[in-house]
């Protein structure tokens, strides 16, 4: 199907709010994959779903312990795919040896450049032209001003591996003969365009059901199989049943009704940077603190694991009441030993001095102002690309995270006249932005403990 259609027919399924039945775009694949002894999708059914776009819809009421799909081992790609290939002798020469991914990333690339010639066509155009991990942001949109800190840095690294890993894959290719890359020199969206539809698409495998060159070798495309989404509520298992590898799921899913599987228990970046999507009101979403908002005094450096530094639904993860606390003692209380408190105290502990429960609601209230600053940027942007408004979608969903601590109780003007917003938070505190500083930065002074917890 073109993209016009494809697009016409999503504008559809959100308009409707009903899934689309896509069966048709994906009957070449079915076709294609029955002929290579695979028995169909059984209950399922491809759909396109206003929330989650193309997925599988269940056409049967599925109970726990029903088989989802079972796919003929021999239609996995794996590395062990790509060594059996023209690309097999130098893959295996690679010094050091590339990873499982780039092995299949430009098999993937390799097979779409031989169009009609490729034995693994229907395969291929069933696959997304295009993915939305942040490696897909336009590069003016990788800037400070349009995404936070945390994201900004995890954006730029996948950016450079990609960047890395596509070199390896073009010395790669200069050592074969296959004539069809003949004068190719594989270009950066070819070799994207391979590397994130293992990203997003892959499972785990035992490497003994397809052996590779790579011991941690353990993921491989399914045909079909990936069509599934994500949800992390459901549950599921893999098994492999003789030569057929299957899900299996522990859910019941009515007619009609979207069947998901799980990815595994990831908070919304991990999501965004390996599969390009968030899920709404995400039970593991944490909002990460930059390190440098949260200094510790030299005397107080010795005391402080490491650990995550973020916010999450029930409040500061122990890294950052840690961080927290150790920066609110005085240097009597530093003396008296209360630093080595932090190893026996819980968060709510580590968080209870006003010391520490000040500064905490400075930080959320300086935290919402940022990723608020990032998401004017973002929406001031004429042609946002699909990836960065995925990343907006990240940020809203951390505002919503610290929403349940920090919201806008009052605006009310300053001693300099200057109306500004006044903050309640959880904590008991009320946090004014007060007047910017001479270096720029804003200052936020809490007021008064006014607000019961
Ligand atoms: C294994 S594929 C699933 C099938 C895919 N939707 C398709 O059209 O081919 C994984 C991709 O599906 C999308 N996806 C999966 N679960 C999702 C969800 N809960 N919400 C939105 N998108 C989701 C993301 O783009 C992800 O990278």
């Amino acid at each position: 199907m073109g993209r016009t259609k494809r697009h016409r027919l999503r504008n559809r399924a959100y308009a409707t709010k009903k899934p689309i039945i896509v069966s048709s775009e994906l009957a070449e694949l079915v076709g294609w994959m029955r002929r290579r002894r695979w028995s169909g999708p059984g209950p399922l059914r491809p759909a396109l779903f206003p929330d989650t776009g193309r997925g599988l819809l269940s056409r049967r009421p599925l109970r726990p312990g029903a088989t989802l799909v079972s796919i003929p081992l021999s239609l996995l790609v794996s590395s062990a795919t790509a060594l059996r290939s023209e690309l097999g002798a130098a893959l295996r020469a690679a010094r050091p040896a590339v990873s499982a991914q780039l092995a299949v990333s430009l098999w993937l690339a390799l097979e779409r450049r031989r169009g009609a010639d490729s034995g693994w066509r229907p395969y291929l155009a069933s696959l997304p032209s295009a993915y939305t991990t942040p490696a897909y942001c336009e590069p003016r949109e990788l800037s400070a001003d349009l995404l936070p800190e945390a994201l900004l840095s995890a954006a730029r690294g996948q950016r450079r591996l990609l960047l890395r890993q596509l070199e390896r894959a073009r010395q790669l290719l200069r050592q074969t003969s296959i004539p069809c890359t003949a004068g190719w020199e594989i270009s950066e969206e070819e070799f994207r365009h391979g590397w994130f539809t293992v990203n997003t698409r892959a499972v785990f495998l035992d490497p003994s059901l397809a052996p590779g060159l790579f011991s941690e070798d353990n993921l491989a495309l399914a045909p079909f199989l990936d069509l599934f989404n994500h949800s992390p509520t459901a549950t599921m298992s893999s098994r492999v049943v003789g030569d057929h590898y299957e899900l299996v799921t522990e859910d019941r899913f009515s007619a009609g009704e979207q069947v998901f599987i799980n990815y595994g228990p990831h908070d919304n970046l991990r999501l965004l940077l390996d599969y390009g999507f968030v899920v709404p009101s995400n039970s593991q979403d944490a909002v990460p603190v930059p390190a440098e908002w949260v200094p510790l005094p030299a005397a107080a450096q010795d005391n402080s694991p490491a650990g995550d530094l973020t916010i999450g639904r029930s409040g500061a993860s122990w890294g950052l009441a840690v961080r927290l606390y150790l920066a609110g003692l005085t240097a009597a209380e530093r003396a008296a030993g209360r630093a080595a408190d932090v190893w026996r105290l819980a968060p709510e502990e580590l968080t209870a001095p006003s010391a520490v429960r000040r500064a905490l609601a400075a930080l959320l209230v300086r935290l919402v102002r940022h990723l608020e600053s990032c998401l004017t940027a973002q929406r001031a942007l004429p042609a946002p690309s699909d990836a960065l408004q995925v990343c907006s979608a990240l940020l809203c969903e951390w505002l919503l995270v610290l929403q349940g601590h920090v919201w806008e109780l009052a605006r009310r003007p300053g001693a300099d006249g200057v109306v500004r917003p006044v903050y309640g938070t959880r904590l008991g505190d009320v946090v004014t932005v007060s007047a910017t500083r001479e270096n720029g930065e804003e200052c936020y002074i809490v007021e008064k403990a006014a607000v019961k917890p």
